[in-house]
Order: structure tokens, then C-alpha cells, then sequence
């Protein structure tokens, strides 16, 4: 029989239940005992659905109140000194402090968990950590599940994935001596200061003998199979650490252990076959959605002492899996390896949303191309079916996806002449502005006449309670359309005042009308589809609810320029006009997968180009398309790194492209680590690019220096991500330290990233030192 496995399940709920309890017990409104429960209540009907879906073996372990590499570091005991963990279990302050940090430590880094929009705790290391294990979380909730019926498949991060996804620090940096408090906010920072004479790797020795005992407990609590993830396996490792690979997993299965299921996804990792078919583990998963050629390296004297796990339905997308093509996928496999095939979605579905059955308000059609994690769990199910039984069993079934797939294949909704005309008629151009950039800055000194370092922010301002709660109530049709937009108006005329007040030289409108910066371009472009309850988890209690890129993407009508029209109506600086950037708004959709990214990304410029259009002939004279996504959307492995790089960096510049010489282009990006594309992203040739570089205390520019980086800069100088309000003093030395590598003339000043997720009562007065900041510096140095 083909055995269905699942390598994880959305822990957040149907109802974001997961959230909800989470930021009640933050605030005090709940205890942790019911904390603990509302988690076992998500826990047990996460097992139960997928036990009703036909998973054999469902995973356990999956489920965390926070992050996943956070939880494997308490298991391990790696808790940093700061957090003066005495010993024992790590208990819950802890856990949550080194998430989020507390009232006298910082929060542990978070950054981007591989190429998606999910943020990881950052395991901190230093030379001479100790790993012990400390958190029996993983055994209480194995024994919870059998106590329910479920066979359970405890998940691990795997020891090489865990070490080479965690940083060397500097110990006063552990302690706390060093960096900043900042909140859940917190997401992909610059590179933290690494321990030159030390390399994690070295840890290795010490922290298997923690995943032997982990194993050891297992095997004892009756645990059948363990699913270790390693897809730092996909990524172009070292050779030490490839080697390192054999070493661990020969200690790992001495003695008796549970049967190891290695488990790699995102992409190939059909350069090591020889090298996995040789590990002594039970069994590999492979992501054949990303890399179906994976199939055959692999099928290749396959170990017969082993079973091969094939992910053929998308955890990472929304669309309904053509189950004919995956049977045909699975047909060698089975042939070759029969009841040793194990079947499961690519990855874990933590990426997808939870459940399509909620979505009462897309229409029938739309629906049929789709599978949320329960809709792709049934897939599986019946693709087992059909594997195990014959094709007959499933007629209905199959026949019924025939039908959505042909139908999204074939809808007009799909295609788009208009689009593709204009596509054709792009051709080759390279997107390249009429002048050169010093014929631009020329012409816009002229227009703008701003003073040296120039003060802005990112965009957003603090997204309140009220102004969630009025859009909420907006949806629900208990608050109009007219006085939604009146209650959205004041508050563009609050935020407008109160960066004169300020003195601020480029003001914005502060976008208190979007609910996200990419869903909200979504709700308004065709080709589009939103969901209302497709919650995917992106850090700790953060969630997005990607739009779904089902179509050739247009722009029926002006998305942003009513706004910024009224903003620029109420004062006579130059207003900012502010937009998401297509690489960003491709990154964090659900895309299609019938025409190459590319394409899309090319769609999506061109209706980003109309709304620069429309922005430019109301008047609006300076226009930031935010691109954050631009490092995220990097191929993980390096081989592809240019022809990204190029079709990126084309499709930003083909939006801005229309804009005349004496339009400022903004771009602005923030967490990740930019080091290593910076001429990618000097060929986005933006006037004026801010970036996030105050909680690297500048580092970043180092690197703007030694490439030379050509336009203008707003390195970061306040860390929106924490609640503390930096000093004039601290702005002045970091804008120092920029000056001295970046030519004065070309320097910004601003805030590290967007403030909608900060309160005014941080918001002012942070932004008040900035401006006297500046002052000073404008004293100083211009
Ligand atoms: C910059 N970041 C972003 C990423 N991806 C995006 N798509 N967008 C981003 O901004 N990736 C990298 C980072 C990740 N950072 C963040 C930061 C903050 C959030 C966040 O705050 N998420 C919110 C949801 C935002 C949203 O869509 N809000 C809607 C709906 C709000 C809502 O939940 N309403 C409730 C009722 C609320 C009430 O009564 O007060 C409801 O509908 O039931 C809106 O504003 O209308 C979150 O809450 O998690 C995400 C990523
Ligand atoms: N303009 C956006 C960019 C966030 S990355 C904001 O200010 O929130
Ligand atoms: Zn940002």
C-alpha cells in the first residue's frame, strides 16, 4: 500500500485561533494553562482532520507557539546567556523572550526562512555552548497524539539545517550588551557581527549526542518513524558541511533509534544522491513540484533497504494539482519501488492556507482551480488510491480535477490580449530612464531644491486599532463606504500635519487604507483574486493573506492617485506617492504556475508603470516602489542567481521607466541581506534607494562604499522594529559613520523600514530626535 505522510500542517487555525490566543496571553487576558489548552485543542483537531483526510503517518511537533527553530533550540538547550536560563526546561517567559525579547533583553534575530515570507528564530551560537536537552514539548505531544489514535511522526529540524541556519555571535552580544530590544516586529535583519575564529560547524560533536537522546526517547515512547528536515541540503553547501552530513546521521542511527526519514524540499538535491542513497536512514523526501527531474537520479539503484518519499502536491501554491501528471510522475516510482513509495505535498503545508471550504466568496469557478493544505491532503489520499487500487477507484475524482484543470487551462479569465499586446510590443527594451543619473538628480535638485540629507520615512504610519477595527467594520457593511473613506481621509490629514509639525522635507500619505502593502494592489489589479480567511503564518503572530495571480494582471483603474493627490492637496512639500514594486507583489502572491515567473512579474510592471503614470500627471513629483522581496526572491541556489537578478531588476525598472528626469524614483528594501546583489541592485537605477542598516550600526554601507553604489542613499538610521526611541546622539553617529563612506551630498535620512506596526506614542518622539538629528548633521558636515 502507498503510504500518505504529511510533513506539517498550519498550526495557526482556521480562524487564526492560534493568533488570537497567543496575543491574549501576551496581554494578559489569558493564563498559560489556558494557553496550553487552546494549544491542544488546535493540535488535536489538526490531527483528527488530517487522520479523516487518510494521512498514515501524521507529523507531530509541527505545532509551536512561536517558531519552529525556536522550539529545536530549546529542545537543544541553546539558550542564549542573556536570558539567564538557569537549567531544567525552558520555561514559557523564556521561550517568548528570546522570540520577542523582554523588558531588560533583546529578542533573538529573525530572518527569512529559506525563499519564503516565513521569518525563523536565528539560533545563536557561540564557541563554547553547551547543548543539553531541555524541552520535553516534542514527548508530551507525541503522547498526547497517541493518547488520541494518531500515529504519530515526531518532526525535528535536522542538526545540519539547525547549525547552518544559526549564527556565530560575540559572547557580549549573547549576554546582551550589544543590539537592541526589539519586539515581535522584529523580521530579517542585516548580518549579524559573526565570531571570526570560530565556525558553528564545530559545534556539531556536542549537539548530536542531544538529537541521539531525543531519538533514544522516541524509540521508547513507541515512535515508529522521525522525520528529520534538512533542506539546508538544497542550498550549495560547503564540503565540510556535506561531509559532516555523513558523520552525523552514522552517529544518528546507532542503537535503537526510530526509522529516520531525512526530508529536504524547496529544491534539487539530486547533486548529493549518491551521497543520500548512501546515508544510513531509512528513508528521503524529495520536492519533485520544484524539481521533477529529481525522480529519475533518484530511482536510479535506489536502496532497497529504503523507502522514497515523493512530494508531488504544491506546498507552496493554492492550485488544484493535475493528479493525472502526478500519477504519471508517480507511475516509474511505483514500478520500481512499490510499496516503498511514500507520498506526501512538497513541503510542509504551513505555506499554504488552511482550509478552501471557508472561502464562501469566491465564485465557483475560481474555487475549482484551487486546494488549500485539507484540499491537497485529499489529493494525496486519492492518489493513493489510485496508485494502490487502480484508476477506476477514483473515477469521479480524477475526472473532476480533468475538469478544473482544463478549465483554468482554457478560461477566458486567464488570458488577456491587451496584456500580452503590450508584452509583444515591450520586446527587448531593457527599461532604462530617457537621462542617466546624474542628468536626473540635476534636473531634480532643481525641481525640489530639498536640503542636504533630506529627511523622509518609509511609507506607512502606525495602523491603529481604530483604523483596523473601521475597516473591519467597513467589510461587514456596518460602516459605509463614504465614511470609511472620511475616517481614512482624517487620518492621511493627521499624519500629513504631523510630519509638518515635524519639519519632515518628504512627507507621505502614511497609508492608513491598506490593510497590506501586497494584498491591497491585489484587491485592485485583474488577474487577481483575494481570499478572506487564506491566512498564512509570516512571523510569530503575524500573518498575510497573499492575493492569488490567477490571470494575465492589468490595472482596470488608478489604485493609489486619489490619495496621494489628497495628501498632496495639504501641504506644499513634495508628497511621496507610495507603491509596492512587481518583484514584491510576485513574491508574497500565490503565483501562477502556467507561465513563467518572468511573465508575471513583467505583467505586473507594466500596471505598476500605469499607476507611476497616473501619479506622475496628478502632480506628485517623488514615487517610492517598495521593493522588500527583491533578496527574498533569489534562487536558492547561486547557479540562478543572474537570470533572476536580470528579469528582476528589468521589471522594476520597466515600471519606473516612464518616469521624466526630474521624477525622484524611490525604492526602498529591508529584511535581508543585501551584500552579495548589490549591482542587482544598482540596476534597478532608483534615484534614491532606503534601506535597513541601523541594527547592522551601518555595516551594510561598507559595501555600498567598496561597490560604489552610484545613487542616493536613506540608510536607516531608527530601528522601527523596537518599541525604544533612539537618541539624537545615536542618529548622529550613525549618519556620521555613513557619511564617511557615502559622499554627504547623497545621503537621506530615515527610518529602517515602515512604522505601521508601531504606536504614535514611539512614533513622535523617535522621529522628532531624527529631525534634530539631522539638524545637527546638516551643522556638522554639509
Ligand atoms: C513587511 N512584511 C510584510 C510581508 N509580507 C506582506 N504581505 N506584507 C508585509 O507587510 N513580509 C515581510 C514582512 C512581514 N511583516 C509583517 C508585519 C506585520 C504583519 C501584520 O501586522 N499582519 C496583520 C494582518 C494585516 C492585515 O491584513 N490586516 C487587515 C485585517 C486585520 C484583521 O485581522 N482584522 C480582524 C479584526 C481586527 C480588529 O477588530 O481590530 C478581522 O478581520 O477579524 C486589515 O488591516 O484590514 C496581523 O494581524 O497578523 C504581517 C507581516
Ligand atoms: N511602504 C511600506 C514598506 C514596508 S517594507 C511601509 O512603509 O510599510
Ligand atoms: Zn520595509
Amino acid at each position: 500500500m502507498t503510504r500518505v505522510h504529511n510533513l506539517g500542517f498550519p498550526r495557526i487555525g482556521h480562524k487564526r485561533e492560534l493568533k488570537k490566543a497567543t496575543e491574549a496571553y501576551w496581554s494578559g487576558e489569558i493564563d498559560g494553562a489556558e494557553l496550553e489548552a487552546r494549544g491542544a485543542q488546535l493540535r488535536e483537531r489538526h490531527w483528527r482532520i488530517q487522520q479523516t483526510c487518510g494521512v498514515d503517518l501524521v507529523p507531530v511537533g509541527d505545532f509551536t507557539f512561536y517558531d519552529q527553530m525556536l522550539d529545536m533550540s530549546c529542545t537543544l538547550g541553546a539558550i542564549p546567556p542573556r536570558y539567564d536560563f538557569a537549567g531544567g526546561e525552558v520555561d514559557r517567559d523564556t521561550f517568548f523572550a528570546m522570540a520577542r525579547g523582554s523588558k531588560t533583553q533583546p529578542a533573538m534575530e529573525m530572518t527569512k526562512w529559506f525563499d519564503t515570507n516565513y521569518h525563523y528564530i536565528v539560533p545563536e551560537f557561540h564557541e563554547d555552548m553547551e547543548f543539553r536537552l531541555s524541552s520535553e514539548r516534542i514527548f508530551a505531544q507525541v503522547k498526547e497524539a497517541q493518547a488520541l489514535g494518531v500515529k504519530a511522526k515526531p518532526v525535528l529540524v535536522g542538526p545540519l539545517t539547525y547549525l547552518w541556519l544559526g549564527k556565530e555571535k560575540d559572547l557580549d552580544i549573547a549576554h546582551g550588551e550589544a543590539g537592541h530590544r526589539h519586539d515581535e516586529g522584529c523580521a530579517g535583519h542585516g548580518e549579524a557581527p559573526r565570531h571570526s575564529g570560530f565556525d558553528r560547524l564545530s559545534l556539531l560533536p556536542k549537539v548530536l549526542p542531544v538529537y541521539a537522546e531525543i531519538l533514544a526517547k522516541l524509540a521508547a515512547a513507541g515512535v515508529e518513524w522521525v522525520q528529520m528536515d534538512e533542506p539546508a541540503l538544497v542550498l550549495d553547501l560547503p564540503q565540510e558541511w556535506l561531509d559532516a552530513l555523513d558523520t552525523a546521521y552514522a552517529q544518528l542511527t546507532q542503537g535503537k533509534t526510530p526509522k529516520i526519514l531525512l526530508a529536504t524540499y524547496f529544491e534539487s538535491v539530486a547533486d548529493h544522491a549518491a551521497r543520500l542513497k548512501a546515508l544510513p536512514v531509512a528513508g528521503l523526501h524529495l520536492d519533485l513540484r520544484r524539481t521533477p527531474a529529481q525522480r529519475d537520479v533518484f530511482l536510479q539503484n535506489y536502496p532497497a533497504d529504503k523507502i522514497l518519499s515523493l512530494g508531488v502536491v504544491d506546498g507552496r501554491n493554492v492550485w488544484r494539482t493535475d493528479l493525472d501528471a502526478a500519477l504519471e510522475l508517480l507511475a516509474p516510482a511505483h514500478k520500481a519501488l512499490g510499496d516503498r513509495l511514500w507520498i506526501a505535498p512538497s513541503c510542509s503545508l504551513m505555506h499554504s492556507p488552511v482550509d478552501l471550504a471557508q472561502e464562501t466568496e469566491l465564485d465557483d469557478e475560481l474555487k475549482s482551480w484551487l486546494a488549500f493544505s485539507v484540499q491537497k491532503l485529499d489529493e494525496l489520499s486519492v492518489l493513493a488510491r489510485a496508485i494502490d487500487k487502480g484508476e477506476s477507484a477514483v473515477a469521479q475524482e480524477l475526472e473532476a480535477a480533468r475538469k478544473a484543470v482544463a478549465s483554468r487551462k482554457s478560461s477566458p479569465r486567464i488570458h488577456n490580449a491587451a496584456v500580452n499586446a503590450r508584452l509583444q510590443e515591450l520586446g527587448n527594451d531593457d527599461g532604462q530612464r530617457h537621462s542617466p543619473f546624474p542628468a536626473r538628480a540635476q534636473a531634480q535638485a532643481a525641481r525640489f531644491k530639498l536640503p542636504p540629507f533630506p529627511t523622509t520615512t518609509i511609507g506607512s504610519f502606525p495602523q491603529t486599532p481604530e483604523i483596523r477595527k473601521a475597516r473591519l467594520q467597513n467589510r461587514k457593511g456596518e460602516l459605509s463606504d463614504a465614511k470609511y473613506h472620511k475616517m481614512m481621509e482624517a487620518e492621511v490629514a493627521l499624519v500629513v500635519k504631523e510630519q509638518e509639525r515635524l519639519g519632515l522635507d518628504v512627507p507621505v500619505h502614511g497609508e492608513p487604507e491598506r490593510n497590506d502593502m501586497v494584498e491591497y494592489f491585489g484587491e485592485q489589479l485583474a488577474g487577481f483574486a483575494f481570499t478572506r480567511h487564506g491566512w498564512v503564518q509570516s512571523y510569530g503572530s503575524r500573518y498575510v493573506k497573499p492575493p492569488l495571480i490567477f490571470g494575465d494582471v492589468s490595472r482596470p483603474h488608478p489604485m493609489t492617485v486619489e490619495w496621494a493627490k489628497y495628501a498632496q492637496s495639504l501641504t506644499s512639500k513634495p508628497m511621496k506617492g507610495m507603491l509596492t514594486g512587481p518583484v514584491t507583489i510576485l513574491q508574497w502572491s500565490f503565483v501562477r504556475d502556467d507561465q513563467p515567473r518572468e511573465r508575471t512579474a513583467l505583467q505586473i510592471a507594466l500596471a505598476i508603470r500605469d499607476e507611476v503614470k497616473d501619479l506622475i500627471d496628478a502632480g506628485i513629483g517623488i514615487i517610492q516602489i517598495d521593493e522588500p522581496a527583491y533578496r527574498e526572491g533569489l534562487p536558492l541556489k547561486r547557479k540562478d542567481w543572474d537570470k533572476y537578478l536580470g528579469w528582476a531588476s528589468r521589471a522594476f525598472r520597466i515600471s519606473a521607466q516612464i518616469a521624466p528626469d526630474d521624477v525622484q524614483i524611490h525604492t526602498h528594501m529591508c529584511y535581508s541581506e543585501f551584500n552579495d546583489i548589490l549591482p542587482a541592485i544598482a540596476a534597478m537605477d532608483a534615484d534614491v534607494i532606503t534601506i535597513e542598516t541601523s541594527r547592522s550600526q551601518m555595516e551594510l554601507l561598507d559595501a555600498f562604499a567598496t561597490f560604489n553604489y552610484p545613487n542616493e542613499i536613506g540608510p536607516g538610521v531608527y530601528d522601527i522594529h523596537s518599541p525604544r526611541v533612539p537618541s539624537v546622539e545615536e542618529m548622529v553617529q550613525l549618519m556620521e559613520k555613513a557619511a564617511k563612506v557615502v559622499p554627504a551630498e547623497r545621503l537621506w535620512v530615515n527610518p529602517d523600514c515602515g512604522l505601521k506596526t508601531r504606536k504614535w506614542a514611539e512614533v513622535t518622539p523617535a522621529l522628532e530626535n531624527m529631525v534634530k538629528a539631522t539638524q545637527e548633521i546638516r551643522q556638522r558636515l554639509a
